[in-house]
């Protein structure tokens, strides 16, 4: 098999959005002065996909979410050129070719987002052209179906928030995970505003599930060990992100406070990032994304790595990139799940470019033996609300 052309297209979102309510979500922009209104920064309307085409006549797909029309000139301009008249089936070689000749300026961030997109591409490639799901070909399936946490839970009017949580335990979700939306510019009364928060959708969904809280960065050192201890009575499974990604002191002295497990890598790129957090003991629950670590090739090694640390992965977003690798292993004991709404964050927007991505049922979602590849086609209904640029 040989890989004749390499399209990458982004799919910008021009139809109806919702615009985030109250204080939504806590980011990294928080903690800076600035007249641009934080929301701007973390909404994310727009998706690369990348299509691998080859002479067998099998297309595979690949996506990138981050900074889609940077991505798609990263694959047009620099990674094209890299695979194209190579065997889809050597994936390693290609990995490491394209990974090491954009190293001046491609290994962390969008550089490494867009090798993950052709990267995904190959593997779905390879299953298709088995007849096999790509889990099969990454060691089987270890799991009889994945359970997944509820994940939106955004930081808006309280009694809403407790309707969401009741909604979705209804649905048979067992695991949710809620976002802050006050840091350290509240002051003590956005402390009390994310106390009140926990415990408004604790009350509803009581102590025998899992609660999963938020930071999206938006926090500081100071202040997440100042409200550490008053959380831990809420019983959260996890801390994520509350400080910024670069800050691996920062996660490392937060989780050897031993209060409550932290998480992160939702910002790492790298398996050598990887193996920092983990020599660190940075973290307690490693949350990579396929679509930005360098795609299947390498979400497998660090899975393999957290494995031998004993350090589970739950990779951020679901996504078909990242079930088939949660199927695969027993590091991962479980996935996050966003529920399909109308387009809010972004985050949603997977099911509105995509058909095939799992929906869950009862808190579980499942993958098919018998589809080949990812499972994923690209979907014709919401077309025209894309603008799309080739
Ligand atoms: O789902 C997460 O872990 C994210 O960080 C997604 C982002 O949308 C923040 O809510
Ligand atoms: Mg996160």
């Amino acid at each position: 098999m040989k890989i004749t052309n390499v399209r990458a297209r982004v799919f910008e979102w021009k139809g109806k959005t919702v615009p985030p309510q109250g204080n939504f979500c806590s980011n990294a922009m928080d903690l800076l002065y600035s007249p641009v209104e934080t929301m701007q920064t973390f909404r994310f309307h727009g998706w690369t996909v990348v299509e691998v085409e080859t002479d067998t006549g099998l297309v595979g797909y690949g996506n990138v979410a981050l900074a889609p029309r940077i991505a798609k000139q990263i694959v047009d301009q620099y990674l094209a050129p890299l695979v194209l008249g190579q065997d889809p089936w050597d994936y390693e070689y290609l990995n490491q070719r394209m990974y090491r000749a954009t190293h001046a300026w491609g290994r962390k961030g969008v550089g490494m987002a867009a090798i993950s997109a052709v990267d995904i591409a190959l593997w779905d490639l390879l299953g298709k052209s088995t007849g096999k799901p790509v889990f099969k070909l990454l060691g089987g399936r270890t799991k009889e179906k994945i359970p997944c946490y509820y994940s939106k839970l955004y930081r808006t009017d309280l009694d809403e928030m407790q309707r969401e949580a009741e909604t979705y335990l209804k649905q048979g979700f067992s695991a949710f995970k809620m976002r802050f939306g006050h840091g350290p510019a509240h002051l003590q009364q956005g402390v009390v505003e994310n106390l009140k928060a926990v415990e408004a959708v604790r009350e509803v969904i009581g102590y025998d599930t899992d609660l999963m809280l938020e930071c999206y960065m938006g926090w500081n050192l100071e202040y997440t060990k100042r409200i550490l201890p008053k959380l831990a009575k809420y019983q959260p499974r996890w801390l994520e992100e509350p400080v910024i990604a670069d800050d691996i002191d920062g996660y490392a002295e937060l989780n050897a406070m031993n209060i409550i497990p932290i998480s992160g890598g939702e910002h790492e790129f790298s398996l050598y990032g990887f193996k920092q957090l983990l020599e660190r003991k940075a973290v307690s629950v490693v949350q990579y994304d396929t679509n930005r670590v360098g795609g299947i090739t390498m979400a497998h090694k660090i899975n393999a790595l957290c494995e031998a640390y004993s350090v589970p992965v739950v990779p951020h977003a679901g996504q078909m990139h990242n079930y088939h690798l949660t199927m695969s292993t027993l590091a991962s004991p479980m996935s996050e799940y966003f529920p399909m709404f109308d387009v809010e964050v972004g985050n949603e927007l997977f099911y509105y470019i995509f058909d095939g991505e799992p929906v869950a049922e009862n808190g579980f979602v499942q993958l098919d033996d018998d589809k080949p590849g990812l499972g994923l086609t690209l979907k014709t209904e919401y077309l025209d609300q894309f603008d799309i640029l080739e």
